[in-house]
């Protein structure tokens, strides 16, 4: 075990901390997904590699959201195969899965935070339970991660003394917590007021310049995507329709389908 389990997250290499994997962290093969008569994925092949920030982007029903809950676990594919840091998810016996999913962190579009207990304790508890860790070092931690959210000064309150956009920081930073490989952020500020839309991207701006952490990100904000990707994926039913850099999906598309969505959210 690592002597750095204070640390919140991992920094960019060569920061002392955790050893963290490289290569190739999740693989999708040919996932097909299917509820009823309706393939939402169709046969679907991607890949994102160790510290990288991948964001998906299409309209609305093209099944961005559903591999987020294949990773978690929430949902089962009908085919194909899905690993995470070499392992695969299904079939997988409970404990595999149970330490799958301790490297991944979720963020949902809503926070489902304990709305009885503090923030602190909202941050801490997983860390203590799940993890075994001291509840010494999980509140230092948590500590240090409030502050990176800029909401130290709220640590003693309940969720719902807080403003969405702080409700949804706290989240970002209980999914931290975990200390999780990878960070699934599933349309995270789409129940936020406008006005608190820009405090949440910021935070996240922060983690991804200043981690090592890899992201698979679903959203619509196309400039937060911009930012943060080394690589945007467009899908369309359930298929990747297009792949690149964001500079090349979001200057120079080349799939008709990528242009019309673009310009109807852009
Ligand atoms: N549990 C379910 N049962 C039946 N259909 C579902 C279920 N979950 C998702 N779907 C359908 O699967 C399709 C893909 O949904 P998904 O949420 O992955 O799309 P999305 O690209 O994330 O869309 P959005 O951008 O609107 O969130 C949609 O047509 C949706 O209605």
């Amino acid at each position: 075990m690592s002597t750095d389990t204070h640390a919140p997250f991992e920094k960019k290499p060569g920061t002392p901390g955790t050893p963290r994997s490289t290569g190739e962290l999740i693989r999708l093969e040919q996932v097909t997904k299917r509820f009823g008569d309706h393939t939402v994925l169709d046969h679907l092949d991607f890949s994102v590699d160790a510290g990288k920030h991948v964001t998906l982007i299409g309209p609305s029903g093209s099944g961005k959201t559903t591999i987020l809950r294949l990773l978690m676990t929430l949902l089962k594919p009908d085919e194909g195969t899905i690993t995470v840091d070499g392992e695969q998810l299904f079939p997988a016996s409970e404990k595999q899965v149970r330490e799958i999913r301790k490297k991944i962190g979720m963020v949902f579009q809503q926070f489902n935070l304990f709305p009885n207990m503090t923030v602190l304790r909202n941050i801490t508890e997983a860390p203590v339970t799940v993890l075994g860790m001291s509840k010494d070092a999980a509140e230092e931690r948590a500590r240090e991660l409030l502050e990176m959210v800029g909401l130290t000064e709220h640590l003693a309150k309940r969720p719902g003394q807080l403003s969405g956009g702080q409700q949804q920081r706290v989240a970002i930073a209980r999914a931290l917590a975990m200390r999780p490989q990878v960070l699934l952020l599933d349309e995270v500020t789409s129940a936020l007021d406008p006005e608190l839309v820009a405090g949440v991207l910021d935070v996240l701006r922060d983690i991804a310049r200043s981690t090592d952490i890899t992201m698979l990100c679903v959203t619509h904000e196309m400039n937060f995507a911009r930012d943060i990707s080394d690589r945007v994926l467009m899908f369309d039913q359930g298929r990747i329709i297009e792949a690149g850099a964001p500079e090349k999906i979001f200057s120079e598309p080349e799939h008709d389908r990528t242009r019309e969505f673009l310009s109807a959210v852009l």
